[in-house]
């Protein structure tokens, strides 16, 4: 299958800090990483991090406020503009400096009888981030998250982000198909991401429902990747999950889903 791999090194590797993480992937065969948020250390670290293991940075999260006080991302919740605006910003300046092409923008945490309410504030600060992305040549993506892991998540269906990504008309915003999220909110992947077509930008995997390494579980990655290369997705795969124990020891699920990595023959 032609896609890259890209290592999710706020997930792989959790036996070392995160900033070893970078040589880790690439020894274990990775030419790309993403992350979640690598705002506590300056773009230049992270920069040497990357150039020293000779690594891309495909993908970041948008900041998610205040953690403390239970924030997930700011993109949807009413009242919050301005916070997203600065957050955005700050994902962009980490992007432009990281020469990284992906920005997820998280959504966050709405009570459900707001869900309509944030949903004007959702495609408002879409059109503004989607403006900015399209000036600078980025891709902003939008990710449906399970409500078990994450409950009163903004976005969780895949046909909602669909919609939105429709509603916002922009060819700088696509959807994060995570295939652990998408499993477990109605399943039934193949039919679904074929209907949702080119709208696609990003895709990550892990076993359902362990999160664990692809292998393990109730979703036939390998069948679903296949699925979705029939369907004209050519972009990268995420491996975004949790080893079971270590990280190069469980990669044995890369050949079995027939996928490859350039450093490992
Ligand atoms: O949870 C996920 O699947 C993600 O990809 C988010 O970026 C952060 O948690
Ligand atoms: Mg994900």
């Amino acid at each position: 299958m032609p896609f890259r791999l890209t290592a999710n090194i706020s997930f792989l590797f959790p036996d070392l800090p995160f900033l070893d993480r970078f040589a880790a992937a690439a020894a274990a065969g990775f030419d790309a990483v993403e992350c979640h948020w690598p705002y506590e250390h300056p773009v230049e670290m992270l920069r040497v991090k990357l150039t020293e293991a000779g690594l891309d940075l495909t993908g970041i999260n948008t900041p998610r406020g205040n953690v403390d006080a239970g924030d997930f991302g700011l993109a949807a919740v009413p009242g919050r503009e301005e916070e997203f605006r600065e957050s955005f910003a700050k994902a962009v300046a980490y992007a432009e400096a990281l020469e990284c092409p992906m920005i997820h923008v998280m959504a966050g945490i709405v009570a459900a009888d707001r869900h309509e309410e944030a949903c004007y504030t959702y495609i408002e600060n879409l059109r503004h981030a989607a403006k900015i992305a399209e000036d600078k040549g980025l891709t902003i993506l939008i990710e449906p998250i399970n409500h078990r892991d994450a409950p009163d998540y903004f976005l969780s269906s895949l046909e909602e982000a669909d919609a939105i990504v429709a509603t916002v008309s922009s060819p700088a915003l696509k959807i994060l198909a995570d295939l652990y999220h998408l499993q477990i909110m109605g399943g039934d992947l193949v039919s679904r991401l074929a209907e949702v077509g080119d709208a696609i930008g990003h895709v990550q995997v892990a076993a359902v429902p362990s999160r664990a390494e692809p292998d393990d579980g109730e979703v036939n990655i390998g069948f679903v990747l296949k699925a979705l290369e029939a369907a004209g997705y050519d972009g990268l795969v995420g491996a975004e999950y949790r080893p079971r124990a270590g990280t190069v020891e469980g990669l044995g699920w890369i050949a079995a889903a027939g996928l490859s990595l350039p450093g490992r023959g």
